[in-house]
């Protein structure tokens, strides 16, 4: 997957908000609201200069109604900045939270059209934390790390232009002060990058390993491997933290630098204005107003330092969202535009197709087959001879490397998903059930079936007797991922939901897990109607799925050894003989 860390700190922001148009929106009135709010601050030093040097040292004394006049035009600033400052950060919550919204949608719906390969190999804790925790970077940046920046950005150029309005030769002393710091910036910006993009993959890496143990929760208790899972968690615990230090002792180096240069500012503009005010050059009012306009400056600097940290963290992230964004999806659907499969049963055939997985050899090698419409095929080969390559590709979870796989005369990338979604399905061999009810789970088949019809087809599949035995019928809870069902009960409900979707084709992965007599019954049973009316493709374990088939292909390293009826097959021997002799050895 597209790690996104080759695009730059700019383009990641040109990106994230081309991708987020949100983020654009009203974006001038923020800054307009930043800048009424700097303005405000502004005014109250200059208050106090003028109380001082007008007020109270004017030429007449104390003039008591111009002292009350600067006192209330600098309450009335107080004021606007408050309200200006209150709307420029609802305002930015509001954009900034729409934004990330619409990011992490576009992002969790991408992740369904990446490639299956991607999503095996992509550890999963790192990509759920992309689009959680590295997006929650990207959105605390821009609510808290935005304001601050807009607002601190504002204060130094209206603090500066006050600055240079009182002495010039004090401004140029401040800016002299902060010269190194803002010299070494674009270096700490480049370290700090490094170093967040780094912490943003070590937070990927830690939530991949400490999720892999809660999901293989059963394999950790019954292995006893406890101590080697939790050295595994710690030592990715210890890669994060140390990760988090560095970049943090590299935030903390600028920040003191920002501290430093701030002290030094403070101190040499009252000793260089006392010398100025002997001087005549300057009046104690203003080297107060200066005092005041320094702090003015220095604060949001030192802030800036701050922000330019979150940013990096926050940029680090963004980036890696983008760059699920940016993985191209391995398929492309037609869409609407594409040919649709007819609703009847639909004849498969394969054109000379190879599958090879990345970097791999050859899985499927020259499979050329024609299986008419209605057929009954039962795939048969030793493990690891191609058989769920040849479901997927047949399915288009993948597509061929090289030849085409036709349904009903279409090229399967010929085909609008949605169609093609549609009329054929696949059963894998551990069906996965959602926590929540029977009903709920079966209707994956078809969202839009009520209950008549999801007990209508119970009942064609032979099951109603064991849907009325279950505690609360359709209603029953079926846990995390089905575990409150047996194994051959969760067979059922992925038989059932297959029955609902109604396919013209039906590709199943065969369970391996036995179950107990009277439920295998069923489970054949339903597999008897379920199967008929359509064309159907099973990867058989079982003898029995390979003697009920029309027709057995056999596979051998990729390629279709032999194919014919069952009892012609075992009169041939090769492969197929091997395998039946195994399989009746077992039985008996
Ligand atoms: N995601 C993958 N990446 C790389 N190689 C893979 C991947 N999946 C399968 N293979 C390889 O492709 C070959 C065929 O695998 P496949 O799963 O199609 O075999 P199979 O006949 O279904 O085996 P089984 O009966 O054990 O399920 C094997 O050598 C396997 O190692």
């Amino acid at each position: 997957m597209d790690s996104g860390e080759n695009i730059s700190a700019w383009a990641t922001i040109k990106r994230g908000a081309e991708i987020s148009p949100e983020l654009k929106q009203g974006f001038w009135g923020t800054m307009a609201l930043a800048l009424l709010g700097t303005a405000g601050r502004v005014v109250v030093p200059i208050a106090v200069q003028q109380t001082l040097d007008k007020g109270i040292n004017g030429p007449n004394g104390v003039d008591q109604s111009y002292v009350v006049a600067m006192a209330l035009l600098a309450a009335a600033a107080m004021v606007l900045t408050g309200i200006s400052s209150y709307l420029m950060t609802a305002r930015l919550f509001t954009t900034a939270e729409r934004g990330l919204a619409t990011l992490r949608i576009k992002a969790f719906r991408h992740v369904h059209d990446l490639p299956l390969l991607t999503q095996n190999t992509e550890r999963r804790g790192a990509l759920v934390s992309r689009v959680t925790s590295d997006v929650d970077q990207v959105s605390q940046f821009l609510v808290f790390g935005g304001i601050i920046g807009i607002i601190s950005v504002g204060q130094i150029v209206v603090a500066t232009v006050i600055m240079l309005f009182y002495s010039w030769q004090l401004t140029i002393v401040v800016w002299v002060c902060f010269l190194p710091l803002f010299g070494s910036l674009q270096y700490f910006q480049r370290r700090l990058s490094e170093s967040y993009g780094t912490v943003r993959q070590m937070v990927g890496q830690m939530l991949s390993v400490v999720a892999e143990p809660v999901v293989g929760a059963l394999v950790v208790r019954t292995h006893a491997i406890e101590d080697r899972t939790q050295a595994r968690i710690d030592d990715s615990i210890r890669r994060y933290q140390a990760a988090s230090t560095r970049a943090q002792g590299l935030t903390a180096f600028s920040f003191s630098l920002g501290g430093l240069s701030g002290g030094l500012a403070n101190a040499l503009v009252l000793i260089v204005g006392i010398w100025l005010g002997f001087d005549g050059q300057i009046t104690s009012g203003e080297v107060l107003a200066f005092a005041f306009l320094v702090t003015l400056f220095v604060s949001p600097v030192q802030m800036g330092t701050q922000v330019l940290t979150d940013g990096q963290n926050a940029i680090a992230g963004w980036r890696r969202v983008i760059g699920i964004l940016d993985t191209p999806a391995d398929l492309d659907d037609p869409g609407t535009t594409g040919e649709q499969l007819p609703h009847e049963p639909l004849g498969i055939a394969f054109d000379h197709v190879e599958f090879r997985y990345p970097d791999g050899p050859p899985v499927l090698i020259d499979v050329d087959l024609e299986i008419e419409p209605g057929t009954r095929v039962a795939v048969v080969g030793e493990t690891g001879s191609g058989k769920t390559t040849f479901a997927k590709v047949l399915t288009r979870l993948m597509d061929p490397t090289a030849g085409s796989v036709r349904l009903a005369g279409h090229d399967l990338r010929d085909v609008g998903f949605a169609s093609l979604r549609r009329r054929v399905v696949l059963v894998p061999q551990e069906g996965f059930l959602f926590d929540s009810s029977l009903r709920d789970n079966v209707l994956y088949g078809d969202l839009a079936a009520g209950t008549e019809r999801i007990r209508e087809a119970i009942d064609e599949l032979g099951l109603t007797d064991w849907l009325d035995g279950l505690p609360h019928g359709l209603d029953t809870r079926v846990g995390q991922r089905g575990e409150s069902l047996s194994a051959g009960e969760r067979q059922l409900v992925a038989l059932i939901r297959a029955h609902l979707a109604d396919p013209d084709l039906l590709v199943l992965d065969e369970a391996t897990s036995a179950v107990d007599p009277a439920l295998e019954m069923r489970i054949g049973r339903a597999l008897e109607a379920l199967m008929s009316g359509r064309t159907s493709v099973t990867i058989a374990h079982r003898l029995t799925t390979a003697e009920n088939a029309d027709e057995v292909i056999v596979f051998d390293r990729g390629r279709v050894a032999q194919r014919g009826p069952h009892q012609a097959l075992v009169a041939e021997g090769g492969i197929y003989g091997r395998l039946h002799a195994s399989w009746t050895a077992q039985q008996s």
